[in-house]
C-alpha cells in the first residue's frame, strides 16, 4: 500500500472543514444611545481588570454606587449626538471594514467582526466562525498601539472562550502596528488628502491619542512609547513645512494622573497663545467613534473657538478610506501567510 503524499484536492471534505477565519475586533459600544444600554456597556467595560487596575473590593462599590448611577445619562446624551442610522459609528464602521476585507481577501477566508464589550461578542463570533468550519482563526484587534487595556484584553476574552472548548481552533493574533510602514504611509496619505481638502490652511495639526493612566507607563505598558513613535513617524512622513505638529492624550477618566499633555488643555493653550487655525487627527483610532466625533469634533471645536481660535477641523480616522483598507489588507495578508495562498 502507498501513502498519499500530495495534498487532497481543494474540494475534498477535509480541506473544506479547515477554513480560515479572520475576526476583526474593536473596543465596543452600547446597543442604543440610551442610559440603560449605556449602563450595561459601561458596567462590562469598567469591570475589566485590565481597564481599571484597582482591587475589585475597592473599585466595584465606586463603580456600582457612583459611576453607573451618573455617567450613563451623560454618556447617552453624548452618544445620541453621534448615533447614525446604522447604529453606533464604531460598530457601523468596524462592520464595514470587515465587509471590505471579506471582499478583498476572497472566499479563501471568512471575515467577521466583534466588539470586546457589548455585542456582537468575541465568544459568539468565534463560535460562528467555528460552526462555519474555521479551524484556524486570525484575531485582529484594530489597535495600532499596543496596550494591556485594549489589545491584551481582546486576547484574554478569546482565550476565555477557547478554555471552554474540547476542540480548539488554531489562533494567531495581529501584532501591534504602530510603526509599520504600511500604517504610517496610510496615515500620511489620508491626512494629506484631508488637509488639502480643507477650506483653510491649519497652522497646527494636533495628533490626539486616547489617554491611559500614567502609572501604566511606569509598569511597562508600551502604549505611550508607541503613540509617541507613531506621531514622530507621521510627522516625518507628512513632511509639511509650515505645519506644526503636536501630540496629546484625550478622554481622561477617573482621578488618577493620566498621560500628558491632555488634548483639551493643549487646545485651550494653543488658542490662548494665538493659534487661529487648528486641525486635529486621532491616529490611534481605527474607526471614528464617540471619542473622536463628540469629544474632539464637537467639544474640541467649542473649546478652541471659545478660547479665541477661528478655524477648526477634526479629521476623519482611516475608517473605510482607500488608504486605510489597503493597509488593513496588507497587515492581514502578512499574518495569514501559510494559511492562504500568497
Ligand atoms: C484607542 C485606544 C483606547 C485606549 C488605550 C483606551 C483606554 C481607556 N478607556 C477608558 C475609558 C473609556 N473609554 C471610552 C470609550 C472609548 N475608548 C476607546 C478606545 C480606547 N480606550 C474607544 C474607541 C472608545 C469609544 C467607544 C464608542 O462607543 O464609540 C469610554 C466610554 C464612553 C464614555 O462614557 O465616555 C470610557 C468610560 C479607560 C479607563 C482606559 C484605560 C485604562
Ligand atoms: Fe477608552
Ligand atoms: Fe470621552
Amino acid at each position: 500500500m502507498t501513502w498519499q503524499t500530495q495534498n487532497p484536492p481543494t474540494d475534498h471534505p477535509l480541506v473544506a472543514s479547515g477554513r480560515v477565519g479572520v475576526l476583526i475586533v474593536n473596543l465596543g459600544t452600547p446597543d442604543a444611545p440610551e442610559p440603560g444600554p449605556v449602563k450595561r456597556y459601561l458596567a462590562e467595560f469598567l469591570s475589566d481588570r485590565r481597564v481599571v487596575e484597582l482591587p475589585p473590593l475597592l473599585w466595584q462599590p465606586i463603580l456600582r454606587g457612583i459611576i453607573l448611577n451618573t455617567r450613563p445619562k451623560q454618556s447617552a446624551h453624548a452618544y445620541s449626538q453621534v448615533w447614525t442610522e446604522q447604529g453606533s459609528p464604531l460598530a457601523a464602521i468596524t462592520r464595514a471594514q470587515a465587509e471590505a476585507m471579506q471582499a478583498r481577501l476572497g472566499t479563501e477566508v471568512m471575515v467577521d467582526w466583534a466588539m470586546r464589550y457589548g455585542t456582537p461578542s468575541i465568544p459568539e463570533r468565534i463560535q460562528t466562525l467555528m460552526d462555519a468550519g474555521c479551524e484556524r482563526i486570525l484575531l485582529a484587534p484594530l489597535y495600532p498601539q499596543y496596550s494591556a487595556a485594549t489589545t491584551a484584553t481582546v486576547v484574554d476574552k478569546a482565550a476565555d472562550k477557547l478554555r471552554t472548548m474540547r476542540w480548539q481552533p488554531a489562533l494567531r493574533t495581529l501584532p501591534q502596528y504602530h510603526d509599520d510602514p504600511a500604517y504610517i504611509d496610510a496615515l500620511a496619505e489620508d491626512l494629506a488628502r484631508q488637509l488639502d481638502a480643507l477650506s483653510f490652511t491649519p497652522e497646527l495639526l494636533l495628533l490626539s491619542f486616547h489617554g491611559m493612566p500614567e502609572r501604566t507607563l511606569h509598569l511597562g505598558d508600551p502604549y505611550h512609547c508607541h503613540c509617541r513613535k507613531t506621531a514622530r513617524l507621521v510627522e516625518e512622513r507628512l513632511a509639511r513645512p509650515g505645519l506644526r505638529l503636536r501630540t496629546s492624550f484625550q478622554s481622561r477618566f477617573g482621578r488618577a494622573k493620566w498621560l500628558e499633555p491632555a488634548t483639551d488643555a493643549v487646545i485651550e493653550e494653543e488658542a490662548k497663545a494665538g493659534t487661529k487655525r487648528l486641525a486635529i487627527a486621532a491616529p490611534g483610532f481605527s474607526a471614528d467613534c464617540l471619542e473622536t466625533l463628540e469629544e474632539l469634533a464637537i467639544q474640541g471645536r467649542e473649546q478652541f473657538t471659545e478660547a479665541g481660535g477661528e478655524h477648526f477641523a477634526a479629521l476623519s480616522c482611516l475608517n473605510t478610506s482607500d488608504a486605510g483598507l489597503a493597509m488593513l489588507e496588507t497587515l492581514l495578508r502578512r499574518e495569514l501567510a501559510g494559511w492562504i495562498p500568497g
